[in-house]
Formats: C-alpha cells, sequence, structure tokens
C-alpha cells in the first residue's frame, strides 16, 4: 500500500489486520467491489439513458420535476461507485480512501436520502392525481416543486457537509475505518445525521404505504363504478391488473431495497459512535450487516431506470421515439399495449407511474 498524501502513518499493526476482526475478508475486498463494479457499468448506461429521455421531456408536471430529481441524485450515486471499489479492494492510495470517507461516501448517502425524499413526494402526487383527476397545474406551482426541490437539495446538503468537514483527522495506520478519521464533534454529528436520516426514511416509507394504499383503494372502487356501469368490459381486466401490480413493484422496491439498510443500520452507528458497549466479533458483524444492505439500498440506482420504463407512459413513449421504435414495441413485456382510442391509462398519462 503506498502513502501518496503525506499522512505520518505508523507501522502495520499486521496482528490486528490478520485478527479474526479485520475488516479486510474476502466480503469486503472481493464480492461487494465485483457487485458495485457491476452496478456501475449497468447503472450508468440505464441512468445515461433515463438523462437522454427525460432532459427531452419538458418539466410540465410536478412529477416529471421529481423524476428529474430522482435521475440526477442516481447518476451522482453512480459515480461513486468507482471510488468505493477501489477503497473496498484495497487497491486506492491511503489519501484516495480518505476521500471516499469525507467526499464520495457522504455523496452516496446524500443522492439515496434525495431519491427517498423524492419518492416519497412522487407518492403524494400520484395519489392527489388520483383523487383528484381534473385538477392541473400552472406555471406558478411548477415554480414552487422547483423552488422545493432546490430547498431539499440544500437541507440535504447542509447536513451532510459537516461529516466532511468534520472528517478532518489524518490516518494514523493505513488500516483505517472512516470513524478513525472523525473528530469527538464529527462522530456525535455522525450520530445526530443518522439519526435524522433515520426519520426521513420512515417517514418517507409510510407516506409511500399510505398513498399507494389509497390509490389503490381508488382504482379499485373506480373499476366497480365502470363495471355498475355497464362500461366495464373483457379488455380492461388486464389493465386492471397491471396497474394493481405496478403499485406493489414500487413498493417492493423500496421494501427490499432501504428497509434492510435502515434496520441494520441502527447497531452500526452505535457500533461506530460507543465502540466500547461492543466487542470486535459483534462490530464485524455490523459492518458486514450494513455493507450488504447498503449494496440493497445501492441498487435502487439501477432499479429506478427499470421502474421509469414499465410504469411511467411518458418516458416509454420518448423513448421509443428517440430510438425510432414503434409505440407498441415491448408490449408483451410491460403488459400495456397503446390505447388504440387515447394511448392514456384510464386515470391520465402517468397515472402508473410510481
Ligand atoms: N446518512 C448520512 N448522510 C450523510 N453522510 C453520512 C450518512 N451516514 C454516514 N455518512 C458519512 O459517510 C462516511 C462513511 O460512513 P459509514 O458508511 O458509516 O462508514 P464506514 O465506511 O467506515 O462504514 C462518513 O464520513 C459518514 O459520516
Amino acid at each position: 500500500m503506498d502513502n501518496t498524501t503525506g499522512f505520518a502513518l505508523t507501522p502495520v499493526n499486521h496482528n490486528h489486520t490478520n485478527s479474526s476482526c479485520s475488516r479486510d475478508n474476502v466480503l469486503k475486498t472481493v464480492v461487494f467491489p465485483v457487485l458495485y463494479s457491476l452496478l456501475f457499468l449497468l447503472g450508468l448506461s440505464l441512468n445515461g439513458l433515463a438523462v437522454w429521455v427525460f432532459f427531452s421531456i419538458p418539466s410540465r408536471s410536478h412529477f416529471i420535476i421529481y423524476l428529474k430529481n430522482i435521475v440526477v441524485a442516481d447518476v451522482l450515486m453512480t459515480l461513486t461507485f468507482p471510488f468505493k471499489v477501489l477503497s473496498d479492494s484495497n487497491m486506492a492510495s491511503v489519501g484516495l480512501r480518505v476521500f471516499v470517507c469525507r467526499v464520495s461516501s457522504v455523496l452516496f448517502y446524500l443522492t439515496m436520502y434525495i431519491s427517498i425524499l423524492f419518492f416519497g413526494l412522487i407518492s403524494i402526487d400520484r395519489c392527489r392525481k388520483t383523487l383528484q383527476p381534473f385538477k392541473g397545474t400552472n406555471a406558478a406551482r411548477l415554480s414552487h416543486r422547483k423552488l422545493l426541490s432546490g430547498v431539499i437539495w440544500c437541507s440535504l446538503l447542509a447536513l451532510s457537509l459537516p461529516n466532511m468537514v468534520l472528517t478532518s483527522r489524518s490516518p494514523t495506520s493505513v488500516y483505517f475505518k472512516c470513524s478513525d478519521l472523525k473528530t469527538a464533534a464529527g462522530l456525535r454529528w455522525h450520530e445526530v445525521v443518522n439519526h435524522v436520516c433515520q426519520v426521513i426514511f420512515w417517514g418517507n416509507l409510510v407516506t409511500v404505504i399510505v398513498c399507494y394504499a389509497l390509490i389503490t383503494k381508488e382504482l379499485y372502487s373506480s373499476y366497480a363504478r365502470a363495471s355498475r356501469a355497464g362500461t366495464g368490459n373483457g379488455k380492461r381486466q388486464p389493465r386492471r391488473k397491471s396497474v394493481s401490480s405496478n403499485v406493489f413493484l414500487v413498493l417492493a422496491v423500496f421494501f427490499v431495497c432501504f428497509v434492510p439498510f435502515h434496520f441494520s443500520r441502527v447497531p452500526y452507528t452505535m457500533s461506530q459512535t460507543r465502540g466500547r458497549m461492543f466487542d470486535c466479533n459483534l462490530k464485524l458483524f455490523f459492518f458486514q450487516l450494513k455493507e450488504s444492505t447498503l449494496w440493497l439500498s445501492s441498487l435502487n440506482s439501477l432499479l429506478d431506470p427499470l421502474i421509469y420504463f414499465f410504469l411511467c407512459k411518458s418516458f416509454r413513449t420518448t423513448l421509443f421515439k428517440k430510438l425510432r421504435l414503434r409505440p407498441g414495441t415491448c408490449s408483451w413485456l410491460t403488459g400495456i399495449g397503446p390505447d388504440p382510442n387515447t394511448g392514456s391509462t384510464p386515470l391520465g398519462d402517468s397515472s402508473a407511474c410510481p
């Protein structure tokens, strides 16, 4: 390992690093770097495609504004993966690993909570659109949503910035953890940020569940009304099935990607800031649990473009137009063919979006 940063490092304590408590096992140095490299390659391609598509769709709805924010957050998150790969596989210099603790990991978490917050806002917007389908928007409301987006980015940046600034101690050995680089105030702030982020996550999860429960209820009662009125026909049944399974898909992604991480984060943060309460094997266990569930959270940056494709009609339409494909392409995959009359779902263009 080269020391290219000018930090004064003490000789490596091989007894410690070779002990069963060392983080440098095959999971951290091989398995996750390979998994993050895959995420990086696939995520960059899919999110690059999503940027290409979304930025030719004008921001004419709250929904599109929120989706664009998620795309930007996902691209930034994806760009942090190579740093994590190099750092975890021990291929990075000490300076690069310090950079990972100070900057790229913080950016990773920042973008993750940006996505979570915008997912919550999207659910509220979809719910409003389903319950009040004829209430449109106007230029003033669109500007408010853009302002809200700016406020969310700035607030999370302000919350995260001290995690960069207070990670200011120099490493004393080539084997260090991010928490070793934090001042006492830095460790306290790290704990506070993690509590705030838990509140953000669980608050948004409740919002998503409540909104999708209301959407599902409204969709089923509107179909029941349509059937009673004699307008229901054989063709509509598959659409109802597809809308409800789409709703389930969004919830499933939210649960798989984020719930495990937020359970494992609590004991891990405690092991970082109140180290004396835990023996080294327990600390290692919580670290590995946090790393495994963090990969699931990172997987969200890859699943988001798939969600846009499967659930967002305007995304699909623009994508097919850009690739010069027929509008009905992949209807076997999406389960939704072109509507011969209106080309839209019963609740409007983006009603089946997350
Ligand atoms: N929710 C968060 N928001 C912003 N920054 C965070 C958050 N959680 C952790 N960080 C910062 O990211 C860096 C890496 O944190 P962490 O993953 O806990 O460390 P480690 O990589 O040693 O397990 C640290 O500087 C930490 O303060």
